[in-house]
């Protein structure tokens, strides 16, 4: 298998050099990416924190498959199952109420010390990690507002969670040496037509503003902003919208999330790369596949993520794009998910890279669209699998679906005795 894995890299090779790509350097810069792959997908965003809470927000999981993690332990056994299966180093990323911490303790109270567990676990597996707030799923939430809440009380309350959670990002960031992205994404909003759309934004904006006040060392932090156009229960307004956070995004230096199952379901965030690209500081993205009335079905190698990748790639957008997922499927094994999830994402990075780009653009600014046309369509069948599988070999993990018997068996041995 090996011996032919190399054979068809050797011949792919050749067949990508006769267009200027050089494989080998492409698979060294593959390998330097880091996709932030998010820990909510192995217990369907439950946490550990409030563990009898049910999930609010307008989000939603559904499916009763069997394994999910109960305890800390278990999921970061896990991911690391997953991540064994997965080509490179990456993040993973963190919600508040995945404190691992015997202590009863609110949200606005949280510290470092309730995360050192995970900082630990980071360390020795070599992983960065990301955060976030979680402004759903609690009391304080329950009539659909956080930071807009219209009692000043509650909405202290988040403040003072969301001021948290960028001091246990900052610490993530020093004690691993890579700067952490602390997403804040609320579920705020209007069910049916409001009469003032302007008063829970103003609040907002008042509120980020006091949640950002403190100087934290971009080193170790960075934060960032996620809209969402509408949830379950806030279908007619959600008060964080695409407008409202490319504005305050841009305005106050934060990067802005694009999540790609936030935007009407005809809108892609591939198409918004560029532009943001231009104005502001970085991008954070949620990768992610909308289906109907969810945002959050597992990626697949489908038109839109494979745009995601080529815009990236194309308007070397890597440097101030960072990568995350997010997803949670719970109608099939969790770490499945992860796996096909990630490895897909990486795969649509490759691809993407396996593009003759100079000659693409060369014809473009030509205005020779027929080349630019036969080029792409033709390029869509090149070998890129034989590269991909070669470059599984060489970062240690499974070829093709063999992976998926890993799976399987870690599905007998360990997930189905939870
Ligand atoms: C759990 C996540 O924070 C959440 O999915 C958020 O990022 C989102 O996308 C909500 O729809
Ligand atoms: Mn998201």
């Amino acid at each position: 298998m090996q011996d032919q894995i190399q054979r068809n890299y050797e011949e792919a090779k050749k067949q990508y050099a006769e267009h200027g790509i050089d494989t080998d350097k492409v698979l060294e810069e593959l390998a330097n990416i880091k996709v932030s792959v998010h820990c909510w997908q192995g217990d369907d965003v439950r946490g550990f924190l409030n563990r009898d809470q049910e999930l609010t927000g307008g989000i939603s999981v559904t499916g009763n498959y069997p394994g999910a993690a109960r305890t800390p332990d278990e999921l970061r056994q896990d991911m690391e199952k997953a991540f064994s299966l997965i080509p490179g180093k990456h993040k993973v990323n963190l919600h508040a109420i995945y404190a691992d911490t015997d202590e009863k303790v609110e949200l606005d109270e949280l510290e470092p010390k309730h995360f050192q567990s995970w900082v630990d676990w980071a360390k020795e597996q070599g992983l960065g990690l990301d955060f976030n707030p979680t402004c759903f799923s609690h009391e304080k939430s329950e009539d659909g507002f956080t930071l807009s809440h219209p009692d000043p009380a509650i909405r202290q309350f988040w403040i003072d969670h969301c001021k948290a959670a960028r001091r246990i990002g900052a610490f993530f960031g020093e004690q691993l040496g890579q700067t952490c992205i602390t997403n804040v994404w609320i579920p705020d909003g209007f069910k049916d037509h409001p009469v003032d759309r302007l008063a829970p934004r103003q609040r907002l904006k008042d509120a980020l503003d006091e949640v950002f006040a403190e100087e934290l060392n971009p080193a170790h932090n960075l934060d960032a902003v996620e809209s969402k156009l509408f949830g379950i229960g806030s279908e007619a307004y959600v008060v964080g919208s695409h407008e409202f956070y490319m504005g305050y995004g841009i305005a106050n230096n934060k990067l802005i999330c694009l999540d790609a199952g936030h935007f009407h379901p005809t809108e892609v965030i591939s198409n918004k790369l560029s532009s943001l690209a231009l104005f502001s500081p970085g991008i954070l993205l949620h990768v992610s596949r909308p289906m109907r009335w969810d945002s959050d079905h597992v990626v697949i190698m489908d038109d839109e993520l494979l745009e995601i990748a080529r815009e990236l790639v194309r308007g070397n957008l890597l440097e101030k794009a960072y990568i995350g997922l997010d997803f949670f499927d719970a109608s099939i094994n969790r770490v499945a998910a992860w796996v096909i999830g990630t490895r897909n994402t990486i795969k649509a990075l490759l691809r993407a890279m396996l593009e003759p780009i100079d000659k693409l653009r060369q014809a473009e600014l030509e205005g020779d669209y027929t080349t630019r046309l036969a080029l792409t369509e033709e390029f869509k069948t090149y070998p890129f699998g034989a590269v991909w599988d070669y470059y599984c070999v060489k970062m240690g993990v499974p070829v093709r679906e063999t992976w998926l018997d890993e799976v399987k068996k870690y599905e007998q041995d360990v997930l189905l005795k939870r």
